[in-house]
């Protein structure tokens, strides 16, 4: 009998889809799949609105009346279709649809439907580029606006063309922009409690101006401004990082990266490369700039825990309540906002390596407590931890205060000073380094004309007086970066004043105003005889730590002594 249906089905030039008491599809003819455009396996069981969304063949067969020829758009065609209920017994057992194309428009299909999908796709691009378009013509009516701004305004493309600019859109300047002539890009304007930033352009047919046009930028400026936070954010942390990869990538410092010209320094170094070996703690001291944590590196490398690893650990950079977290690190649960899985700490991670405490004298008294337990016993306790875990470390910790005045007033602890001053290494500031820091600044200009290509020989005498007379309370760094900022703005050749920052000149030209002469020869010899008697005065009279401490060689001293007269008390110093 279903076939004999089937058979008849397809002797019916229209399309048919017939459909269960669900809307489910059971049947299709071939005229029906092929002006569906649909294989009949992608048709039988699926729902009849799936097909055509705006299909009314349930409320056909709901009220039991057929709705007959409706017209309704299919894709790019038109369809003419009649839909009837099927009713056996007096019940409705399913519904019957009957269609096809609206006479006239079969050889029409193709260019209609080509210009139809041109605006229909010229119509998703206005929607999806821009937050809200709008234009108008020469009146100031609106013959174009898309649904996003309608949304935006609380309205409807059909209710607001066809109307004044100034009824749709509060504060335009659309009307304005017509009378002008002139564009208005990026503006801001208030629209309702919101602040929007829009562009509006007119419109010309040659000269003339025949309407508007005028688009949302940035539908809320709220956004924006949650944006360019985040975006701030995002290059603070983005800085931090690249510090801290710069830091992790040049861990590996060496003793060859190290300069050392003047006998203190040279010392240091000797002493440093000595200990290495060993697994004692070590004691850094040392101004700013000096080097601390280049020695603690090569110290690190020399050792037999270079392939372990370089922890650091900025005691004075780590918030006091953070900071035993920081050291031990935590369980899971230790407490509120720990992560899941816990933390390992710095002095954990350290384990096979050395642990690098930079700014010890900025320990709090507690943690130095808990500090040297783990020195003591060798085993670190996580936060909330129920065993401890046995560590193998070396310290190296560094500092610019002075521990011992510290200690005498309470604030570092006497026992942790001894713990790790098993071995001290004293870095000379450079404002003693004498003469030697020429030598310095020539090796530094070396690695700098590596580092940025340029082609610096070295510095002028003008500059080396500047350098001499220099206090340099930065030390290497700050000399690193003046030497940076002049060989970039030199290039090639030999360093002057000129390309010296400001600072260093300034103070020149205070020193000397007082009582200059333009006698070169003159006022260097003076400068020399004031630099020697400072010197002696440093040292109480002793020519050979004088001699050390300005770098030259002690005959030298003694020359110059000679040549600018100045007596020393022998009978002390000998
Ligand atoms: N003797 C040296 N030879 C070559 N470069 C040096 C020397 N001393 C310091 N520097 C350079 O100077 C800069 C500062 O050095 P470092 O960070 O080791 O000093 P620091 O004493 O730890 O300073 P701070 O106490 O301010 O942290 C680094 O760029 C380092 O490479």
């Amino acid at each position: 009998m279903e076939l004999k249906l089937s058979e008849f089905l397809e002797t019916i030039p229209y399309g048919i889809v017939i459909v269960d008491r669900e809307g489910l599809i059971t049947q299709v003819n071939a005229a029906g799949s092929q002006l569906l455009g649909l294989k009949r396996e992608e048709l039988i069981s699926r729902p009849i609105t799936s097909i055509a969304p705006g299909s009314d063949m349930l409320q056909v067969m709901r009220q039991g009346m057929a709705s007959l020829r409706r017209e309704i758009q299919f894709g790019e065609k038109r369809f003419l279709v009649d839909r009837l209920p099927i009713v056996v017994g007096g019940e409705v057992i399913g519904g019957l649809s009957l269609f096809q194309m609206v006479p006239g428009t079969e050889g029409m299909e193709r260019r209609w439907s080509e210009q139809e999908r041109e605006l229909h796709q010229f119509k998703e691009l206005v929607e999806q580029l821009y937050d809200g378009i709008v234009m108008c013509d020469k009146n100031g009516i609106i013959t174009m606006i898309n649904k996003s701004y309608c949304d935006f305004l609380g309205t409807t493309i059909e209710e607001a063309i066809g109307r004044h600019i100034t009824e749709v859109i509060e504060n335009t300047r659309m009307h304005v922009v017509i009378k002008t002539g002139k564009a208005e890009i990026d503006q801001l304007m208030r629209i309702g409690d919101r602040e929007i930033i829009v562009s509006r352009m007119p419109l010309k047919e040659g000269d003339e101006t025949v309407g508007a046009l005028g688009k949302v930028v940035f539908s809320d400026l709220r956004e924006l401004r949650s944006i360019v936070e985040r975006y701030n954010i995002m290059e603070r942390q983005l800085d931090f990082y690249r510090q801290e990869l710069k830091r992790m990538v040049g861990a590996k410092y060496s003793f060859a990266h190290i300069m050392a010209e003047h006998p203190l320094m040279k010392d240091a170094v000797q002493m440093a490369k000595r200990i290495a070996q060993t697994k004692s703690s070590v004691l850094i001291l040392g101004e700013s700039g000096t080097g601390k944590e280049l020695f603690a590196h090569a110290i690190h490398e020399e050792s037999n825990r270079s392939e372990g690893a370089f922890v650091r650990v900025n005691c004075a950079a780590i918030p006091k309540d953070l900071m035993e977290a920081e050291l031990f690190g935590y369980e899971e649960g230790a407490f509120t906002g720990a992560k899941k899985g816990g933390k390992p700490g710095k002095i954990e991670l350290a384990n096979q390596g050395t642990l690098f405490l930079d700014e010890i004298g900025d320990m709090p008294l507690d943690m130095q407590a808990k500090l040297l337990r783990v020195l003591q016993e060798r085993e670190v306790e996580r936060i909330g931890a129920t065993r401890p875990i046995s560590v193998d470390i070396r310290v190296i910790a560094a500092t610019h205060r002075p521990l011992e005045k510290l200690i005498k007033e309470g604030e570092f602890r006497e026992d942790l000073y001894y713990r790790l001053n098993v071995f001290m290494i004293s870095l000379p500031p450079l404002r003693v380094q004498g003469q030697t820091i020429l030598t310095l600044a020539d090796g530094l200009i070396k690695k700098l004309n590596a580092e940025l290509y340029t082609n610096v020989t070295g510095i002028s005498e003008r500059v080396k007086d500047i350098f001499l007379a220099h206090p340099w309370p930065g030390n290497l760094r700050e000399m690193n970066n003046v030497l940076e900022r002049a060989v970039q703005l030199a290039e090639d050749g030999v360093l002057e004043p000129e390309h010296l920052p400001p600072y260093l000149l300034d103070k020149q030209v205070l020193r000397g105003s007082d009582s200059i002469s333009l006698d070169l020869e003159a006022e260097l010899a003076k400068t020399e005889k004031r630099v020697l008697e400072a010197a002696l005065a440093q040292c109480e009279g002793n020519k050979v730590q004088a001699a050390q401490l300005l770098g030259i060689h002690r005959a030298s001293l003694y020359r110059k002594l000679e040549k600018h007269r100045i007596a020393v008390n022998e009978s002390i110093h000998g």
